[in-house]
């Protein structure tokens, strides 16, 4: 893996923008109704502060996403900056400039109060426009900057995004498993979620996008080639998401799933839904993306499960904090050394000094972790035994992770304490251990660390199966 390309110095570089947006517009495109209750277009919003986010936030039923931001940081959203999956209307808007934010960034599409019916029937209702009139006065009149999210992609993003998703654990795993699967199972799921995500963030007709980014006050986007620019743009970045997404994918009976003989009542170690694990877990595949390590990239997300529903459209999902591996905060590029274990001199290897994206994540989270709260953390690869401890003593109660690393002791990283911890549920991705009992029927050493091991081909033959990427 190679990372370096797109994600160090990305505070100090001209990268900085491309890696910035594609990291948050993937986010808030993909914070959504962790309930899944209602059928309504969605709204997500990313509330960071400080370089550091502090709320991922849908709208509800009732309440949009910038007044469910109101009411969860109240006074201070002061000096946030708020990345919006759409243009927010005036009585998000009022609110938001009032508490002092610094920036506002929205997806140039649809805006919160949908202008597309009106645009198919002009017959309807005037509130949209009247409405979109109210948000460039109150834009004109705040000291806040409210600006469109989109940048095109650092060169090569699209490709390094395909390399890295293809390679990625969990779709290695299932190909590893599957060694007679004919149809190219990764290219499908990529292809069912680009479709989803274009339905989501794109308008289809280009006719109806124009009279919608004017009617919002982008009518000098609506010349070519800015018009076409900008759809490009816009397209590249679903096709990032979609791609991110896929490698966590909606496949057979694969999911995340305890392997351990002992079953629980208590809801502190019942799985979520599928869907929603996924959906988180593919949060912490975006976060892997900022990584400071050349080779490895990590993301972790930490959500908690309040005791009451609250008004936030995640259902009763609270957000609670997010990392990826890094070097301490504040370093310049040379402060640290980049070796791994493959360099002799154990004193220029990286793993005395880089932090954990678990423990990133812990480190700079916004909410306390309560005991009475199902809490959840969601990572990338397999906790090491540095983490391990971290995260039982910080009292979170479930791990969905990889485990591909799970029982390895490496000679500066271990991954031996995974299988043995107790007292956290722990869901690896893997076969729907039901499904894979009679597997283990036919193969009794299909277990290890607790973990339910796929079927596998021998490593060479692995290697040279090839998981051939779908062109868009
Ligand atoms: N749960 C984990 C596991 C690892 N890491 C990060 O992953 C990198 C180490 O990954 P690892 O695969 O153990 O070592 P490498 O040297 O990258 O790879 P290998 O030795 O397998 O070639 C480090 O940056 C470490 O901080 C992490 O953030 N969270």
């Amino acid at each position: 893996m190679h990372f370096i390309v797109y994600t160090n110095y990305k505070f100090k570089t001209s990268v900085v923008d491309g890696v910035e947006i594609f990291f948050t517009v993937p986010m808030f495109m993909i914070v959504k109704d962790l309930s899944y209750t209602v059928e309504v277009k969605k709204s997500g919003l990313v509330v960071v502060k400080n370089m550091k986010i502090v709320g991922l936030h849908c709208s509800s039923t009732d309440l949009h996403a910038g007044q469910i931001a109101l009411i969860k940081h109240g006074s201070r959203l002061k000096n946030c900056d708020l990345y919006f999956s759409r243009k927010p209307c005036s009585t998000c808007l009022k609110m938001i400039v009032n508490a002092g934010v610094n920036r506002i960034s929205y997806w140039p599409a649809d805006p919160e109060i949908s202008l597309q019916n009106e645009a198919s029937n002009p017959m309807t209702t005037d509130d949209a426009k009247l409405d979109a009139k109210a948000v460039e006065r109150l834009k004109s009149n705040s000291r806040a900057r409210v600006c469109v999210l989109l940048q095109p992609l650092v060169c090569y993003m699209v490709q390094f995004v395909e390399e890295t998703s293809t390679k990625f654990d969990f779709i290695q795993k299932i190909a590893k498993s599957q060694p007679d699967l004919n149809t190219d199972f990764y290219t499908v799921c990529r292809q069912e979620r680009i479709k989803e995500y274009e339905s989501l963030f794109l308008i289809s007709s280009e006719e109806m996008h124009k009279q919608i980014l004017m009617t919002i006050g982008l009518e000098n986007l609506c010349e070519n080639p800015y018009f076409s620019n900008l759809r490009q743009n816009m397209k590249d970045l679903v096709l990032v998401l979609a791609t991110v997404a896929a490698s966590v994918p909606v496949f057979g009976c694969f999911g995340f799933y305890n392997s351990e003989s002992r079953r629980t009542n208590e809801t502190d170690h019942q799985d979520l839904p599928q869907e929603i694990a996924r959906h988180c877990m593919i949060q912490a595949r975006l976060l892997e993306y900022r990584t400071e390590d050349h080779k490895t990239g990590v993301g972790a997300i930490i959500w908690a499960e309040e005791k009451s529903r609250s008004c936030d459209g995640t259902g009763a999902m609270c957000f609670v904090g997010c990392g990826y591996n890094a070097f301490p905060a504040g370093s310049e590029y040379a402060d640290f050394p980049h070796m791994d274990d493959k360099q002799k001199d154990r004193e220029i290897r990286k793993f005395r000094y880089i932090i954990h994206a678990e423990q990133n994540a812990l480190t700079f989270r916004c909410r306390e972790i309560k005991p009475d709260e199902r809490s959840m953390i969601f990572v990338t690869k397999c906790p090491c035994d540095e983490c391990v401890p971290l995260i039982k003593g910080a009292g979170i109660k479930q791990i969905y992770a990889g485990d591909v690393d799970a029982g390895k002791k490496k000679a500066d990283i271990s991954y031996m304490k995974f299988g043995e911890l107790e007292g956290v549920s722990k869901f690896t991705w893997q076969l729907n251990p039901l499904h894979a009992n009679a597997l283990e029927f036919r193969d009794p050493t299909a277990r290890e660390n607790g973990v339910q091991k796929t079927k596998s081909l021998d490593d060479q033959q692995h290697q040279s199966k090839k998981l051939c990427l779908g062109h868009y």
